[in-house]
């Protein structure tokens, strides 16, 4: 008898328990955009090192308020005061610059007047005194954790890792990707398809959605739906560490990616599972390589692609949290009730609430190219009323990783 197909999250769970652990290699940081950092970075300095000021204008003591005072030198970024300031004293001092030994107080330009050397208030002192100093450590302190394992690497931590002393960082080695689309109809992207034939658009797809993750991809096919064409092109991907193909996944005469599997020896983990669309999605492996079998209809091999080969791929990286996550939103119309399988319906998310596109069949790409969420309805769900929130995937930038 056949295995009902898995639930979701458990199809997802077998899949990532699946996940060889990459070596890990220091990349420099400037490099290090989208990989996922292997363990965690620490700071190899303090900042600020010493208190700073965070405006252009005059150090002194708070005590000396209201002032006058005597302007003895200057503080300036990158050319500290070498002195100590005095009672009745104050140095000038600009945006950066080392607080002076004995200043506890920034007045603003803005606030006082300068004649000579001789500085009076005429606006308000700072309230509290400290308010324009940025004290030593505010930002980070040595050997504190600036980054935890498992963080995609974003321009703001580049900058981070770079000010807390690194110049390379340990991230897991590149993953290799190879991409198959498989159908006789299929032909090549720019063809002109006759009748019968359409252009094979779901690998260029795939291949996209991964590409803002450190993956080296290969796209082969479109490889006719012939028992030892598959085998080939199974066998040219040998030695990368993910194959993803689209299409012949379900029972008919010509879907042979199973049969192909099993010619080159891989063990099918699993195959089938509740989802809509997306339902004959299949893994296998041989020997450490992963195997994804994705529908062929685009938008199941998008939806599948997103929810099980980008978390791989987020996985295989080092990700802490590979899986998307759902967020509320609110329904601009109701929601007929569900079917017997989960269904990640194509949506428009507005900022305010979600609306679902009209064609829903798993065929059609225009949809899917105007959604920017994609919406659940659980197996089974009732009917829901507009305005009750429902959980979302929001797509950003079309799906990609
Ligand atoms: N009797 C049944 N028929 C089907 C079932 C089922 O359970 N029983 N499942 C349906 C579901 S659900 C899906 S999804 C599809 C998926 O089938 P396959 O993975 O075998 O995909 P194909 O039949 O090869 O193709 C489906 C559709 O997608 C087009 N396609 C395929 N590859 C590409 C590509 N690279 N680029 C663009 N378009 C592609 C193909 O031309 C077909 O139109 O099976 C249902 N049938
Ligand atoms: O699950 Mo299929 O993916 O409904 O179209």
């Amino acid at each position: 008898m056949k295995a009902p197909p898995l639930p979701l999250a458990e199809a997802q769970s077998r899949l990532l328990a699946l996940a060889p652990s990459l070596p890990v290699e220091h990349r420099s940081v400037a490099e290090c955009l989208g990989h996922y950092l292997a363990e965690d970075l620490l700071a190899r300095r303090t900042q600020p090192a010493a208190a700073l000021s965070a405006m252009d204008g005059y150090a002194m003591r708070s005590a000396d308020l209201p002032g006058p005072w005597r302007v003895i030198g200057e503080s300036a970024a990158g050319h500290p005061f070498g002195g100590e300031v005095g009672p009745g004293e104050a140095t000038r001092i600009s945006t950066g610059a080392i607080l002076p030994k004995g200043a506890d107080m920034v007045l603003l330009q803005e606030d006082s007047a300068r004649n000579g050397n001789e500085l009076s208030l005429t606006g308000e002192p700072p309230q509290p005194a400290s308010r324009h100093v940025r004290a030593a450590g505010m930002d980070f302190s040595s050997r504190e954790t600036l980054i935890s394992a498992g963080s995609r690497i974003s321009p703001a931590q580049i900058a981070l890792a770079i000010a807390g002393g690194h110049s390379h960082l340990p991230v897991r080695r590149r993953v290799s990707l190879a991409v198959i689309d498989s159908g006789d109809e299929l032909v090549p992207p720019g063809h002109l398809p006759d009748l019968h034939q359409l252009p094979a658009s779901n690998g260029p797809m795939l291949c996209a959605m991964a590409a803002s993750l450190p993956v080296d991809i290969r796209h082969a096919g479109p490889v006719a739906d012939e028992l030892a064409e598959l085998v080939r092109a199974l066998d040219a991907a040998n030695s990368s560490d993910i194959i993803v193909t689209s299409g012949g996944a379900s029972v008919g005469d010509h879907d042979l990616v199973r049969p192909a599997l099993e010619a080159v020896g891989a063990s099918i983990d699993f195959w089938r599972i509740g989802i809509k669309p997306g339902k004959p999605l299949l893994v296998a492996t041989r020997g450490s390589q992963i195997i994804l079998g994705l529908p062929g209809n685009p938008a199941s091999a998008f939806v599948t692609a997103y929810l099980f080969m980008l978390p791989l791929l987020r996985a295989m990286l080092g990700a802490s949290a590979p899986l998307p996550k759902a967020i509320p939103a609110r329904l601009a119309e109701p929601l007929a009730q569900g079917g017997s399988r989960m269904e990640f319906l194509r949506a428009i998310w507005d900022g305010a609430s979600v609306r679902l596109d009209p064609l829903q069949d798993s065929g059609a790409l225009s949809p899917l190219s105007r959604a920017n969420a994609l919406a659940v309805r659980e197996a089974g769900a009732e009917a829901k009323p507009a305005g009750t929130d429902v959980p979302i995937y929001l797509l950003e930038n079309g799906g990609i990783a």
